[in-house]
């Protein structure tokens, strides 16, 4: 992400543009023919994804030799630049090592979502079987606030913060009303 797709530069840090935009909560949940204005069919949290394989075990040493790898999930090649042999070899040396502590990161983002993910989808049972509405929005404004203030303290743009997060609530209520449908399914066969 940067100032070229979306991204635009703050005094103090980068803001990017990566999702897409969500509705305040007040009018997402503002009772409407048809329910939820975000309601789409709901998509099916994917099964199984857990891979052993954890990328940062996996990281290789950055040598230019390794750019002939395919950039695939299954080789991960932390090299892979358009700029391999473009740049001054110093400069792709401190650009590689600076994308190490990225490529660690992400890593280290995918398995935090991965648990909080576990941890919606137990909420999403809990729901189903009581019968409770998929999104709680009274939750959902206590959290955003509280997201907003960590965002201030720690430099990183609270509106980002507030979309990131939006973002991956739409998911979580998206699983939930799939969990439910499959709840009411199951309990009408049996
Ligand atoms: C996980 C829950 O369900 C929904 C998802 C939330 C989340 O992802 O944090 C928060 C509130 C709910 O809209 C919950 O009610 O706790």
């Amino acid at each position: 992400m940067n100032k070229h797709d979306g991204g635009k530069r703050t005094a103090r840090c980068w803001v990017a543009r990566p999702f897409p935009e969500r509705p305040p909560t007040r009018e997402r949940y503002a009772p409407q023919r048809g329910g939820r204005t975000l309601t789409s069919r709901p998509v099916r949290p994917a099964g199984n994804t857990r891979d052993d394989t954890a990328p940062h075990h996996r990281l290789g040493c950055m040598t230019e030799q390794n750019n002939a790898l395919p950039d695939d999930a299954d080789s991960f090649n932390p090299a892979a630049s358009s700029l391999a042999g473009q740049v001054d070899r110093a400069v792709m040396e401190e650009l590689l090592s600076i994308r190490s502590s990225i490529d660690n990161i992400d890593a280290t983002l995918v398995f935090l979502l991965a648990e909080r993910f576990k941890a919606t989808q137990k909420v999403g049972i809990l729901k189903a079987t009581h019968k409770l509405p998929a999104g709680d929005p009274g939750r959902e404004s206590a959290q955003i606030a509280r997201l907003r203030r960590l965002a201030e303290d720690a430099h990183l743009d609270p509106a980002f913060a507030e979309k990131f997060l939006n973002f991956i609530i739409s998911e979580v209520i998206r699983h939930h009303e799939a969990i439910a449908e499959d709840h009411q399914t199951s309990s009408q066969q049996a």
